[in-house]
């Protein structure tokens, strides 16, 4: 079962889902819209390693804009913290934007019972897209979960601004099991 709009405003101003800030204009009939922050950023190095931490810079979206080039991948983030203990979060693009060609994420929409945070954005653009802070840019979906509830303690936890790929965390973890 997917949250309707008035059971999203309902269950943020009843704590089932925080949503900060909330605003009534951005509830859908059955999601809620959630800005582009300011701030972007991209991998510096020629090959992405998996295993590794990988090097990133920094830009932050002026009053203009920023555009957004082809076969590059922006790590953005929401101005919106959203989270729930109670609903599952998935995170989709806005038609009105994918109609300009931006994917706002790649392969991975799932959040999980127990994040809160800022979501990071996997922006790519099929076309230079000029972009702007605050623009509503994604949307989530709120479905209700059956059965009992392990919340999320992941390496995301309480992510503020974009965070770039921790995979390497998990190589990590696995090593200390190992040993
Ligand atoms: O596009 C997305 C999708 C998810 N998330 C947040 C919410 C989610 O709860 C958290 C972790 O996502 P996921 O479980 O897919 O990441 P993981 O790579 O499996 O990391 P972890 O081991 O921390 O779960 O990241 C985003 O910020 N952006």
């Amino acid at each position: 079962m997917i949250l309707t709009g008035p059971e999203i405003t309902a269950a943020a101003h009843d704590g089932r889902l925080r949503i900060t800030p909330f605003a009534a204009d951005q509830v859908n009939p059955n999601s809620y819209n959630v800005r582009l922050g300011p701030t972007l950023i991209t991998y510096t190095g020629p090959v992405l390693d998996a295993h590794r931490p990988n090097p990133t810079q920094e830009t932050t979206v002026g009053p203009d804009g920023h555009v957004l080039q082809p076969g590059e991948l922006y790590l953005g983030h929401t101005l919106e913290e959203v989270g729930s203990d109670t609903f599952v979060p998935l995170l989709f693009g806005r038609s009105s934007v994918g109609r300009l060609g931006l994917f706002v994420e790649i392969t991975a929409p799932i959040g999980d019972i127990g994040f809160h945070g800022q979501w990071t954005l996997m922006l790519t653009p099929i076309r230079p897209l000029r972009v702007y802070a605050g623009m509503k840019i994604g949307q989530i979906m709120f479905f209700v979960s059956t059965g009992a509830v392990d919340l999320y303690r992941g390496k995301y936890q309480a992510a503020t601004g974009p965070q770039p790929s921790a995979y390497w965390r998990d190589l990590a973890r696995l090593q200390v099991v190992a040993s």
